[in-house]
């Protein structure tokens, strides 16, 4: 039989053609790169790990979690595709799970339950994240750093101000992964005008939590047009989207499958483009000089990580006005991981 990934894309690509490109591509196993997800054992981390594993994009797959990596790798590891599966646990095996890493995932942190907004989680979820990419700092300086653990609004924040106290901060490198919410905007809006999923594409821009959450529905691909209550029915699903799976969840975490999904997408997307493939664009939340310091938009990928951004074109009246209500707490998201970072560098002076 032919185990090759050739193969394995075919497969894959009955099931989803968004992914067909990073597991079907021949010639580019030979460039292909390290990457190690940190919180691999988790609800994100484990089918997250298992999709990287499918991928010749990948030569090494680097597992960390403080928990129950060992079993996840060798279950893993017995997959029949190049990627080789390497598994750590505990804070001593952590400066081994980072080194030489072109791309470093974190997933790592706890999830929402019912009632909870993404910022209940930012007095735990801080700590871990700024101690991560301390380690990524010391151990892998030069890997593109994809942040999945809430409140991404700050966590990115934070995790910049420790690349920057490091003196390897480069905001080419580090990203808060939004892909989640133009994964759902797609369906969302394939699902309300009867489209293919796979061939829709909304940007998405601003942050990642509620209102933060901006899509630019006006500029739809292939194009379309709602009605001011599909309009705002739609707004308000993709911007709670999260909400939804937290409440029916009832109290088991938040989203999992959909997010592993969509933290694939984005790191063959970023791996494609380091391989040097041309015009690789995704949504993602990166220091800003706009209005915002960090401010989600479409962008440019290349060979040393974000390019540039593409900015967002002519906004709407009703999109200017999603913008202005996200203002407020954007900024205080932001300001809470600046200020986070500012005692987290202080104490461990
Ligand atoms: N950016 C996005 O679109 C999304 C973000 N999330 C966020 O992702 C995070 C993870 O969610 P789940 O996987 O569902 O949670 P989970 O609780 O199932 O898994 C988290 C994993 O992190 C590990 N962990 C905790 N502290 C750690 C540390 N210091 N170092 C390494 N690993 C550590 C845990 O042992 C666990 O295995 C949450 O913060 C959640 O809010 C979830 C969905 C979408
Ligand atoms: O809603 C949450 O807590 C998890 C998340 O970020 C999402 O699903 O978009």
């Amino acid at each position: 039989m032919n185990k090759s990934p050739i193969l394995l894309g075919s497969l894959i690509s009955k099931i989803n053609p968004n992914l067909i490109r990073c597991v079907s591509s021949s010639n580019t196993s030979t460039n292909a790169k390290k990457v190690a997800v940190l919180g691999a054992s988790g609800g994100i981390g484990q089918p997250l790990s298992l999709l990287l594993k499918l991928s010749p994009l990948i030569s090494e797959l680097s597992l960390y979690d403080i928990q129950h990596t060992k079993g996840v790798g060798a279950d893993l590891s017995h997959i029949e595709t190049r990627a080789k599966v390497k598994a750590y646990v505990g804070k001593e095996e952590l400066a081994n799970a980072l080194k030489g890493m072109d791309l470093v995932v974190i997933p790592a942190g706890i999830p929402r339950k019912p009632g909870m907004t993404r910022d209940d989680l930012f007095n735990t979820n801080a700590t871990i994240v700024a101690d991560l990419v301390t380690a990524c700092a010391k151990n892998c300086p030069r890997a593109i750093i994809a942040i999945i653990a809430n409140p991404v609004n700050s966590t990115v924040v934070i995790a910049s101000e420790i690349l920057k106290a490091h003196n390897v901060y480069d905001e080419k490198r580090i990203v808060g992964v939004t892909t989640l919410d133009v994964v759902r905007a797609a369906t969302f809006v394939a699902e309300n005008k009867g489209l293919d999923p796979t061939k829709v594409n909304i940007p998405i821009i601003g942050g990642h939590s509620g209102n933060t959450i901006i899509p630019l529905l006006s500029q739809a691909s292939p194009p379309v047009t709602f009605s001011q209550q599909d309009l705002d029915s739609l707004t308000n699903r993709i911007q709670n989207g999260g909400t939804e799976v937290v409440n029916a969840k009832a109290g088991a975490g938040s989203a999992t499958l959909s997010m592993a999904h969509a933290g694939a997408r984005f790191s063959f997307s970023v791996l494609e483009a380091l391989n040097g493939k041309e015009g690789v664009v995704e949504c993602g939340y990166i220091a800003s000089k706009g209005d915002f310091s960090y401010f989600a938009t479409p962008l440019l990928f290349g060979r040393n990580g974000v390019e540039k951004s593409m900015g967002f074109g002519k906004l709407t009246d009703y999109e200017k006005t999603l913008v202005e209500k996200a203002k407020k707490e954007l900024n205080g998201n932001i300001e809470a991981g600046l200020t986070f970072a500012k005692q987290y560098l202080s104490k461990s002076k």
